[in-house]
């Protein structure tokens, strides 16, 4: 079976890539692509304007939409794609609290999937750093992520996906060590650079951005304590690995019913 998808942000960086590599592939096919600066068309594709994207999704009716966008947009599609029954997928990162409560909404009519990082390197980064922080309980931790000058979020979306990570795996190690739910509870504290007099408090989590050029993505988890270091890397060497990603999540939605999904779940 061809699943069919549209694609938001289309005259976009991964737009293109997501386009480019829809070409590819022969068990997916591009029903419409729509950008807020319509007319060019790109790998092929015509591209349409955004404001007509309720339409396109009645008339095309995809299995599925592929976004990359902005935080706002993400949100309109997504409710869009409810309201038409098309399951939606998303790598747009950014969104606010409120921003993930309206995906979520949207995942209570149809099949939603939302990755903050959508290529395998990461996903095996993250299985690494669960391990790492209980196996080096105590160690200084340094996030550092680097991107090209043209991102708009800071921290990075993964960035923020391995803090989390980070404090997930440090409250599983407080749960093995006290009965007290008080003394398990509780995010690190996030120092985002640092200037002056800023000397490290224990348990912190450094968080460092960086943007430089056309970087596509590289993330480093550095642990540090008892007179050695293990740095955990990832380097995305093109843009066309998010790409391939999001599409075969896109191919693995399209007929799942209505839900909150992960990446990971892709991947099994
Ligand atoms: N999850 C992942 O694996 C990845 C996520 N991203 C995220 O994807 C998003 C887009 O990244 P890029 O493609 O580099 O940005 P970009 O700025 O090159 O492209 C975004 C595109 O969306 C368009 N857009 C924004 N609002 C729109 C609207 N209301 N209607 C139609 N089009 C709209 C813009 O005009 C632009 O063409 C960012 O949030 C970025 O962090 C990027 C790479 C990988
Ligand atoms: O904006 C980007 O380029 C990327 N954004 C995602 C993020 O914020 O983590 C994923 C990837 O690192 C590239």
């Amino acid at each position: 079976m061809t699943v069919s998808i549209g694609v938001t942000g289309a005259t976009g960086r991964m737009g293109g890539e997501v386009l480019a590599a829809a070409a590819d592939r022969d068990d997916l096919s591009v029903a419409f692509a729509v950008s807020r600066s319509p007319g060019d068309e790109v790998e092929g594709v015509a591209v349409e304007d955004a404001a007509d994207f309720a339409d396109l999704l009645a008339s095309n009716q995809p299995d599925a939409v592929v976004d990359f966008t902005g935080p706002a947009s993400c949100i309109e599609y997504a409710s869009a794609c409810a309201a038409a029954g098309v399951a939606f997928v998303t790598g747009t990162t950014g969104l606010s609290e409120g921003g993930f409560d309206a995906l979520r909404e949207a995942a209570s009519e149809v099949p939603v999937l939302y990755a903050s990082n959508f290529s395998r390197g990461i996903a095996a980064l993250r299985r690494a750093v669960r391990e790492a922080v209980p196996a080096l309980d105590g160690y200084d931790i340094e996030l550092t992520e680097t991107h090209h000058n043209a991102k708009r979020d800071a921290p990075s979306g993964t960035a923020l996906t391995l803090l989390d990570d980070i404090d997930e795996a440090r409250s599983s190690v407080r749960q093995t060590q006290s009965d007290d739910i008080d003394e398990v509870r509780g995010d690190s504290e996030r120092v985002h650079g640092r200037e002056g007099e800023a000397s490290r408090s224990e348990g912190e989590v450094g968080v460092h951005a960086r943007r430089a050029g056309d970087i596509a993505g590289e993330h480093e988890v550095l642990l540090a304590g008892n007179h050695e270091s293990l740095s955990l890397t990832h380097r995305a060497g093109s843009r066309g690995v998010f790409a391939a990603g999001a599409l075969d999540a896109a191919a693995w939605l399209a007929d799942r019913d209505a839900g909150w999904y992960d990446f990971t779940e892709v991947l099994e």
